[in-house]
């Protein structure tokens, strides 16, 4: 019925007006390190056992009970039963945030959800109704995002530790993808940071030279080893000459017209020696066809973030291979990676 349709249409209109909830819900529970509390735990903890645990004031117990009641509800926690009283245990996702693990990805929840991530969105008529060439963040702030990170350490380092902590996951991909790597005497891993990436790959390859090249300013304070170096300077000036450039999440932060000169400066960089070389490029690609909706609707939440920060943008796999034939390669390979990511190895 025509009612019934507006019923359905209205819960979907206010399911998305209160998306946020559960986003802050999820960040406060990262605030409190509750995941970190039940891990430690050892076994399912109750909620009178959690709320001591975080020393709530007794009248923040049932706040706490309706915050996991919803995080339950979203897969986040899971109940059970400890001498008939109702007990919570972690899930997948919430294990993701137990800070001692390597794959712990709280940096991202904190960075992503931080304030100077979310205020700018409040700006973006001005933004839609201005015709200057401003992403939505410089909209709001008068500057960069870049610039924003650089003149706030703390939040250089928030973001960098986000950068690195979505690298453990790469750890795991690395065992599927280590051919990709074999055989390589030497990498430059472009946009590194501190080194996230390139450090799981020195481990796993000891034997090649890798530089992480990011901006001076980043690379300053980072040491390395023998084979691990840092290297500061500008890639959209001349990225140093390795057998491989890697770029993970660096050309969805770029419009097409930057990527591309990013990816030119890559080609130089692998034609030394006259050895073939490749390019790997790690980032989303979306694939309406093939991924489920959940996961479209992950890699089209990022189109926009890199959009309205960054006037980046997210790519589909024809998008892929136009800006890698436009910028002179001539082959590439496309591997799904990391859930959510994929491996696209260029070829000169
Ligand atoms: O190339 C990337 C990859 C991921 C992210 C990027 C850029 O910026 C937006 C983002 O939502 C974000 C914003 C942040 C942050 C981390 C963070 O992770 C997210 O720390 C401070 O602000």
């Amino acid at each position: 019925s025509e009612e019934s349709e507006m019923y359905h249409a209205q819960i979907h209109l206010y399911k998305h007006v209160y998306n946020f909830v559960s986003a802050m819900a999820l960040k406060s529970v990262m605030e409190l390190g509750i995941a970190d509390i039940i891990h430690n735990n050892g076994k399912p903890i109750t909620l009178s056992e959690l709320a001591s645990s975080l020393k709530l004031h007794p009248s923040k117990i049932s706040v706490l009970h309706r915050f996991l009641r919803l995080l339950t509800h979203n897969g986040f926690f899971a109940k059970t039963k400890v001498q008939e009283e109702e007990a919570y245990v972690l899930t997948p996702p919430s294990k993701l945030l137990i800070t001692t693990k390597p794959t712990c990805l709280a940096p991202i929840v904190k960075g992503a959800l931080h304030s100077s991530s979310l205020d700018m969105w409040h700006s973006s008529k001005k933004w839609f109704t201005e015709d200057k060439g401003l992403t939505l963040y410089e909209t709001a702030t008068n500057e960069s995002f870049w610039a924003f990170l650089n003149g706030n350490h703390d939040s250089l380092i928030m973001f960098q530790e986000a950068m690195a902590a979505d690298s453990h996951m790469f750890k795991l991909a690395l065992k599927e993808c280590k051919h990709v790597f074999e055989n390589l005497e030497s990498l430059v891993d472009v946009g590194g940071g501190i080194g996230g990436v390139t450090k799981l790959i020195n481990e796993a390859f000891p034997h090649m030279k890798c530089i992480v090249f990011d901006q001076p300013q980043v690379v300053a304070n980072c040491s390395g080893n023998e084979n691990l170096s840092f290297v500061g300077g500008d890639m959209f000036k001349s990225i140093p000459s390795a057998d491989a450039v890697l770029l993970k999440w660096v050309l969805h932060d770029w419009n097409d017209e930057l990527s591309l000169k990013i990816l030119k400066n890559c080609k130089e960089a692998i034609s030394h020696k006259g050895k073939k070389g490749k390019v790997i490029i790690i980032d989303i690609a979306i694939d309406e066809e093939s991924d489920d909706p959940e996961l479209t609707e992950l890699k089209l939440d990022y189109d926009l973030v890199m959009l309205t920060m960054f006037n980046g943008k997210e790519r589909g796999k024809k998008e892929w291979e136009n800006l890698i034939y436009e910028a002179g390669f001539s082959n590439y390979k496309i591997t799904p990676i990391c859930g959510f990511k994929s491996l696209i190895e260029v070829y000169p």
